[in-house]
């Protein structure tokens, strides 16, 4: 790769258990110092997509395609372990769903971090200790000496995920890859660890993937957006203007149900926010054209005016109007059923920066969160 080229780039990602693909062509780059965000409901893919990048796939997937890392020869798709090993922790780091996963129960965190210093560089016991305790105190630990002497357990849900952070940033990464990094633990907690995450990247100026269904966190702490359904993307672009208008019908769902920031209305107790209908399709069981398809307020209205152009057209080809029932089946341009047949590509908008996968995004609405309203 060129020094000019992205730190990540990630080309036609496909990952599958036999014929069963879960992510199903997936490219997107990541920059320098750029907090990329995969986000889309369960089953979407983000997690084995995040994992793929890490080269930490299940052993009974087969992933096809391309992942490159700036200045490594290797491609890392299909790459064996002792290259992904030369990577971890140097170059790209985990930061995992679950903390207790990612550490051992049998030594003390401080062990653990120092072990983690000494892999990677060759320094003293000591040097690597006093790097250890500088690190728990990097991401908030109080007493960081004496709690490096503590076992996993003996830390709470928070500190473990700090202690967690800190062991994947320890070697300063260039990529550290978050998967779910805080949904453990409870409201106030994420919001303090996603807090320390941007923190610790921005003083290290790492990349970060993060894998999250928090949509608030996303436009707090993400640079750009990658939506993602059944195994393929359905927009990307930079979070503020994604947010400020979303081009998928998907997108435009995800973010209506947000809970706006305006007050609930006087006397309301709630307040019923639009929602997707329905849920994701399995993968054994995925429609032939758009996977949203059979969710989409636009396909349906598409849909829609087939069905009336048909029965129209029908009407006049019974009383003999053959001119008629031409023109009838002419003037609903809207109504062709590619979002149920046709898989849609990612297209480029403007400057390049956006792409959106659907044959009809030029029909959203300026108020796309109206057409998911009449679904709750
Ligand atoms: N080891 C496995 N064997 C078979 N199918 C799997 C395996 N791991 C994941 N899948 C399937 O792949 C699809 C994508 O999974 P993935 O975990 O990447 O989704 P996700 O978007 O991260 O969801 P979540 O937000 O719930 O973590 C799902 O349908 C899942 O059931």
């Amino acid at each position: 790769m060129h020094p000019a080229d992205p730190l990540l780039s990630v080309r036609g990602l496909r990952i599958a258990f036999g014929p069963l693909e879960a992510v199903r062509g997936l490219s997107f780059d990541v920059g320098d110092g750029e907090v990329l965000a995969l986000v889309g409901e369960s089953g979407a893919g983000k997690s084995l997509t995040a994992r793929a990048l890490l080269g930490m796939l299940p052993r009974e997937a087969t992933a096809a395609g391309s992942v490159r890392l700036r200045g490594e020869a290797a491609e890392l798709v299909g790459a064996r372990r002792p290259v992904y090993a030369r990577l971890w922790g140097r170059r790209i780091a985990l930061v995992p769903q679950d903390a207790l996963s990612a550490l051992s129960p049998v030594h003390p965190v401080g062990d653990q971090l120092a072990a983690a210093v000494r892999s990677v560089r060759g320094v003293s016991r000591s040097q690597a200790r006093a790097r250890a305790v500088a690190a728990l105190e990097q991401v908030g630990i109080a007493d960081a000496g004496r709690r490096a002497r503590a076992y996993p357990h003996e830390f709470s849900g928070g500190m473990r995920q700090r202690a967690v952070i800190a062991m994947a940033m320890i070697n300063e990464p260039e990529l550290v890859v978050a998967d779910e990094p805080t949904t453990a633990l409870d409201p106030d907690t994420q919001r303090h660890v996603l807090e320390l995450l941007a923190r610790r990247r921005e003083e290290t100026g790492a990349s970060l993937v993060l894998v999250t269904h928090d949509l608030a966190a996303v436009e707090e702490h993400a640079d750009r957006m990658l939506v993602m359904y059944a195994g393929r993307a359905a927009e990307s672009g930079p979070v503020d203007e994604v947010f400020a208008r979303p081009r998928a019908p998907y997108t435009a769902g995800l973010l209506a149900s947000l809970p706006p920031d305006a007050p609930l209305p006087a006397g309301g107790r709630s307040r019923r926010l639009p929602a997707i209908a329905g849920a994701p399709p399995t993968l054994a069981e995925l429609p032939a054209g758009c996977a949203f398809a059979p969710r989409c307020p636009l396909a349906e209205r598409a849909e829609q005016a087939r069905a009336e152009g048909a029965e129209r057209a029908e009407r006049a080809e019974r009383a003999e109007q053959a001119e008629g029932a031409e023109l009838a089946r002419r003037a609903e341009p809207a109504g062709d059923d590619r979002c149920r047949t046709e898989l849609p590509e990612p297209q480029r908008l403007g400057d390049g920066r956006r792409e959106v996968a659907c044959h009809r995004w030029s029909e959203l609405p300026d108020r796309p969160a109206e057409l998911f309203l009449e679904h709750v």
